[in-house]
């Protein structure tokens, strides 16, 4: 009998559910409180200041720092019990996009791209190079697959991050200042895209310290402060104290 794949919400219908978490680094608590969810297709900010617990807490959603305190859910799975062999399945649920793109910088784009398909599973060689033209489709840079990352802008290569992430369809973009080392308009196409994404069904968690982008592109936005979370309407948001 084949094996079901793992739906990705809970029982109370969010892709993403924190319960009375505390995060720590080391011993230090970085979060605490820890309540929030978030439902399949929306798009959350995540702001901030330096320091306050942006990337902490995602990458307690991606598993890079165990939650031992309080529930957590994340595409499918108890981020508590989960096991370390299931991981990688967890990981494959979910693109990470980062600042600084994270492309090797040894091979062209199509080797970074089939690198991590290689690495999560893929065999047939058809189906890999269908699936890197559509990545890249999806983002614009069809004919770019054969260039080297030192040979792209900061805005290309942050797409072919975005291709990457977008690499084994998941459900949930996580991403991390994906627009920290970007000048303000390459920013604005890099939001249009990620806004493309998750209106074709993604959710999209960005961190961001780019508060002219929250501007001009609204949305629900979850704020850090003093290890506690808040839910900011936009019109609370204080631009100018948040830098
Ligand atoms: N590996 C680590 N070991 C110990 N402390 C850490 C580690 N990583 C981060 N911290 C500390 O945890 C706190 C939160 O850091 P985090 O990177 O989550 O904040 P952030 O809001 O994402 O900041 P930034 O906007 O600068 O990216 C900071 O005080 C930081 O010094």
């Amino acid at each position: 009998m084949s094996k079901q794949p793992v739906k990705s919400t809970n029982t109370e219908g969010n892709i993403i559910e924190f319960k009375n978490v505390s995060i720590r680094q080391q011993e230090h608590l970085i979060l605490q409180d820890v309540n929030f969810s978030v439902k399949p297709g929306e798009f959350v900010y995540l702001i901030g200041k330096v320091g306050s617990g942006k990337s902490s807490l995602l990458k307690t959603m991606y598993k890079e720092l165990a939650l031992n305190e309080g529930y957590g859910f994340v595409a499918g799975y108890p981020l508590k019990t989960i096991k370390d062999s299931q991981v990688p399945l967890l990981r494959r649920k979910m693109g990470i996009v980062f600042q600084d793109f994270q492309l090797l910088s040894d091979r062209s784009v199509y080797d970074n791209l089939m690198f991590v398909l290689k690495a999560t599973g893929w065999k047939v060689k058809k189906d890999m190079d269908k699936r890197i033209r559509d990545v890249l489709s999806h983002v614009d840079m069809v004919h770019k697959g054969y260039k080297m990352p030192h040979q792209l802008s900061g805005g290309e290569q942050q797409r072919i991050g975005i291709a990457r992430a977008l690499l084994n369809s998941p459900d949930l973009i996580l991403a991390d200042e994906p627009t920290g080392n970007l000048d303000p308009d390459t920013s604005d196409e890099l939001m249009q895209l990620l806004k493309k994404i998750c209106i074709s069904g993604n959710t999209v968690v960005m961190a961001t310290h780019n508060y002219n982008l929250l501007k001009k592109f609204p949305g629900r936005t979850i704020r850090c402060e003093d290890t506690r979370l808040f839910e900011s309407k936009q019109e609370e948001i204080e631009f100018d104290l948040l830098d």
